[in-house]
């Protein structure tokens, strides 16, 4: 549904855009035309006519490019919040230009590209007073939360294990794959670093805590490649983890997963679900990823009744029906930089709990980590 655009408050946050990036018209552009107190206020891209083009699209006012561009809408008075959507590998110093200029920052996932590069931002946004969020989409729509919310019940008993996957097969993948972001080494590709991101913080937020340990991990890598760079990408990896209390999770994630059968040749179908074990009894939670478009929770408590639930609002009234994952985001990044309590957070020490997990696994796989920014704050 195409929801109607709401008239806006004085005092509305004012964002501008980090590049015409493809996922800011959901993740940001539709989110912003119900939130009375969001504006998109400009977009930098680095090419003159995309820049325009961009803008014209979506009804944005102001449009900067060119080489300086991006830092042109940095230093603009007019601009409370960025939303960086650039590449992995530009997420660190295009956030510290950001909150250097005194700008809240939407941070898309996965922060940075190593534990230490995102320790920086947060103790540097925190410094300043600046608001920073990882945008983990889901962890902020009301399924997750649920799911949640009935383990710690203890309805099932002790959690046991866990299980999140975030896969899509090789025919879901366009022509010019290869040429994405998500698989340029030095713009922080790799598949666990864009789509592993999720299952990991999935399990993470259920076990409410830290895992411990990497029991396993291996991966899929790019194989269509010939420079050394590409055999660091992985199109898919899996991994167990160990947490405390005998706790273990398994997670996978795939962009490109090889068919079965005969030849390979009939296509998986996509899997976007995490699956919990507790004493007793199990949690079934269908499609993590985008459960404004569809979930499903099954309860199945051991020797009881099986039922399924959904939850596309808070219990206490909180969201709409059809609200995006990114449009329960929104309310919440604009509720903090707003001095508001937001109805879920994601905390700067998960952020940098996700990325440090990121890197064990892929040291575990032996792809190793992705590079470090080369970028230096200038001193005063
Ligand atoms: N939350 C979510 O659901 C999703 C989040 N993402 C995240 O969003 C980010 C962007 O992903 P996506 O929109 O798919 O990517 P795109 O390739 O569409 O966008 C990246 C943008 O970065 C800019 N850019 C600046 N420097 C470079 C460079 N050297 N090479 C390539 N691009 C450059 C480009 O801006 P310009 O317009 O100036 O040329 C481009 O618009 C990633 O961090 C990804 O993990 C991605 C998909 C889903
Ligand atoms: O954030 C994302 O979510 C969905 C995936 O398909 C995508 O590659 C990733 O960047």
């Amino acid at each position: 549904m195409t929801p109607t655009p709401v008239p806006k408050d004085d005092g509305a946050l004012r964002c501008g855009i980090l590049g015409a990036a493809k996922i800011a018209p959901p993740a940001i552009i539709l989110p912003a035309r119900t939130h009375p107190e969001f504006i998109i206020a400009a977009v930098a891209a680095r090419g003159k006519d995309k820049a325009e083009a961009f803008a014209k699209k979506h009804g944005i006012a102001k449009v900067y490019f060119g080489p300086n561009g991006y830092q042109d809408m940095l230093d603009d008075k007019d601009i409370d919040v960025i939303y960086n959507p650039l590449p992995n590998g530009l997420h660190y110093e295009w956030t510290l230009k950001a909150l250097t200029a005194g700008k809240h920052v939407l941070l898309e996932k996965p922060g940075t590209d190593t534990a230490a590069e995102t320790k920086v931002l947060f103790n540097y946004a925190e410094s300043k007073g600046l608001v920073l969020l990882e945008a983990l989409h889901c962890r902020f729509h009301p399924a997750l939360n649920r799911v949640k919310e009935i383990i710690d019940s203890g309805e099932l008993g002790k959690l046991k294990s866990m299980k999140a996957s975030l896969c899509f097969p090789r025919v879901m993948s366009g022509p010019d794959d290869d040429n994405n972001i998500r698989y340029q080494f030095e713009l922080g590709g790799g598949i666990m670093m864009g789509m592993g991101c999720y299952p990991l913080m999935i399990v993470r937020t259920l076990a409410g805590t830290e895992p411990i340990s990497v029991l396993s991990a291996s991966a899929a890598p790019f194989t269509n490649g010939t420079d050394e760079q590409r055999r660091t990408i992985d199109v898919g990896t899996e991994a167990v983890l160990e947490f405390p209390s005998d706790v273990t999770a398994e997670i996978a994630c795939h962009s490109r997963r090889p068919g079965w059968g005969p030849l390979g040749l009939l296509p998986h179908l996509p899997e976007v679900k995490a699956e919990v074990t507790c004493e007793g009894g199990k949690i079934e939670f269908v499609n993590f990823l985008f459960p404004n478009v569809y979930h499903k929770i099954q309860v199945a408590p051991t020797g009881g009744e099986k039922r399924d639930e959904w939850a596309y609002t808070f219990n206490d009234g909180v969201g709409e029906d059809w609200w995006l994952t990114y449009r329960y985001q929104l309310e919440a990044f604009v509720d903090k930089v707003k001095g508001r309590q937001p109805k879920t957070w994601v905390t700067g020490e998960e952020s940098i709990g996700n990325m440090q997990w990121i890197e064990n696994i892929y040291v575990a796989t032996g792809l190793g980590v992705r590079p470090n920014s080369t970028f230096v704050l200038p001193q005063d």
